[in-house]
């Protein structure tokens, strides 16, 4: 579903990945994949467990290194950077974890302040105290300043996840099974969620799941990863009028759970 709200600039890649190839051994993960991430675009990369969307976010934030092939984030060539550089780049990066990752010790002001107090030393009171409350605000929780992470729904921990990153304005987004383990209703709150980050901080995002009511919801474009490699690639309707077998079964199989 082409999602007319966003501000796409089909001028500006944040992400351009070129024939890229990566192996664990005998074990051939990514077999040459291709894909660009517009700025302000949403994409989603839809794949069965073990097909290495992990491996792919890995690779785009440094952590791995690929076998093959050309990965540019922001314009730089991700394996070229020095430690120096990489650190630089991923500060534009914001990874939405599956666990929220949150600190548990550690209440929702603190958990938003770490990172700003980690990478800007300069900030005064107010500058941190102003940033903490608009992301609050932006994911909706502004009540659950003082709250701790634990007295929080699982809903509620995933959208403080998002304002975490968001504190750190990141060029980019990186959402990893955003509604895994969410009720529907729950679910349909954090698409929303995804949308609107997109629509206020204009952030080009790569939106890793299965759950095809995600997809449906967030996607300018899909991305379907099956056997190594993005094996269609369009809008959501485009992806699955696509008779292949492959595609069909993933589909159903999916759409049934
Ligand atoms: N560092 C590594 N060393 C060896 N094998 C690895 C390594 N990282 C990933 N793999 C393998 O690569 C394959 C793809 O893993 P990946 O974690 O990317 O899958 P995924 O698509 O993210 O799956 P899921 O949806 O279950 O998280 C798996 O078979 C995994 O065991």
């Amino acid at each position: 579903m082409e999602n007319n709200a966003h501000k796409i600039d089909y001028n500006e890649k944040a992400i351009s990945i070129k024939g890229l190839y990566k192996s664990f051994g005998e074990l051939h993960v990514l077999k040459g994949i291709d894909l660009e991430v517009h700025k302000g675009e949403n994409v989603v990369v839809l794949g069965k467990s073990g097909t290495g969307k992990s491996v792919l976010i890995k690779i785009l934030v440094g952590l791995l290194k690929p076998d093959a092939g050309v990965v540019q984030v922001l314009g730089k060539e991700v394996d070229k950077l020095n430690q120096k550089e990489l650190d630089a780049l991923r500060l534009h990066i914001g990874f939405a974890f599956q666990s929220s990752a949150l600190y548990d010790s550690m209440d929702v002001r603190q958990n938003l302040e770490f990172p700003l107090l980690m990478n800007f030393k300069n900030l005064s009171k107010a500058e941190v105290k102003d940033s903490v409350e608009e992301v609050l605000d932006a994911v909706g929780l502004i009540d659950k300043l003082n709250q701790m992470p634990s007295d929080l729904s699982g809903g509620q921990r995933k959208r403080i996840g998002i304002a975490r990153t968001l504190i750190l304005k990141p060029k980019i987004m990186l959402y990893d099974e955003p509604t895994s383990g969410l009720d529907p209703i729950t679910s349909f709150e954090i698409n929303e969620l995804i949308n609107e980050v997109q629509e206020k901080y204009n952030t080009s995002s790569i939106i890793i799941t299965h759950d095809l009511t995600c997809a449906k919801e967030t996607c300018d474009r899909v991305a379907m990863l099956l056997d190594g490699t993005f094996v269609k690639t369009g809008t959501f309707e485009e992806v699955f009028e696509d008779q292949d077998e492959r595609i069909q079964s993933f589909y159903n199989y999916n759409f049934i759970k």
